[in-house]
């Protein structure tokens, strides 16, 4: 099969994709989400100076949006860590790129999602061995896995059901990170 069919093929697959999803936070609720989680980090972080530290790829329109409105000095760097990859399931983390110079800094870390949370505990806990002087955590999205999970996090944009959902920088099987709107792949 030549490159072209394959992402012809990968076309129909996102189209289709969507077309089988539902919508379950609209692109105003997700503005309106961010902004209310900009005003409980400016009341909380006004005096912190934190070291922002986004997980990506997932955090990147989550941190786009959400950065312009922290009116708050701040320094920025990222992690890159994943364990889905493009498949719907976790897997073993591969860390892309570590945490640097936390050491003795406030940090804030941001994710798209906490699912079974073991993303977020695992760069946490990482965190605080490099030793920071405190790490709190925001997510744009908690999934309501129906048990119990190993971090909870500080900061919450968004509730999602137990369904594998998309859009807002969350990926279903690497497609669709660009959607303003949060959908939920059919069950
Ligand atoms: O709570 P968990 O079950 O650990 O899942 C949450 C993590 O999974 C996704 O990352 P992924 O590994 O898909 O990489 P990505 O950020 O590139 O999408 C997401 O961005 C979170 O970091
Ligand atoms: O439901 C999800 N969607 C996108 N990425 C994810 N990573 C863990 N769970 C999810």
């Amino acid at each position: 099969m030549t490159k072209q069919q394959d992402w012809c093929e990968k076309h129909q697959e996102a189209t289709a994709l969507l077309a089988n999803s539902d919508e379950i936070h609209s692109a105003a609720a997700c503005q309106a989400a961010i902004e209310q989680m900009a005003a409980d980090l400016c009341r909380d972080f006004a005096d912190r100076y934190p070291l922002v530290l986004p997980i990506m790829g997932g955090a990147v329109v989550f941190t786009g949006k959400l950065l312009p409105l922290l009116r708050f000095p701040l320094d920025f760097d990222y992690i890159h860590i994943t364990r889905y990859g493009d498949k719907l399931k976790g897997g073993a983390f591969e860390w892309l790129r570590q945490p640097q110079n936390v050491s003795g800094r406030h940090v804030l870390i941001l994710d798209d999602i906490l699912d079974e949370g073991l993303t977020l505990h695992t760069v946490r806990e990482h965190i605080l061995a490099a030793g920071a002087a405190s790490c709190r955590t925001a997510v744009f999205a908690d999934k309501d896995i129906g048990r119990a999970k190993p971090i909870a996090a500080d900061y919450v944009g968004v509730r999602v059901p137990n369904r594998y959902v998309f859009g807002f920088g969350m990926d279903a099987k690497g497609m669709w990170r660009n959607l303003e709107a949060v959908y939920a792949v059919s069950n």
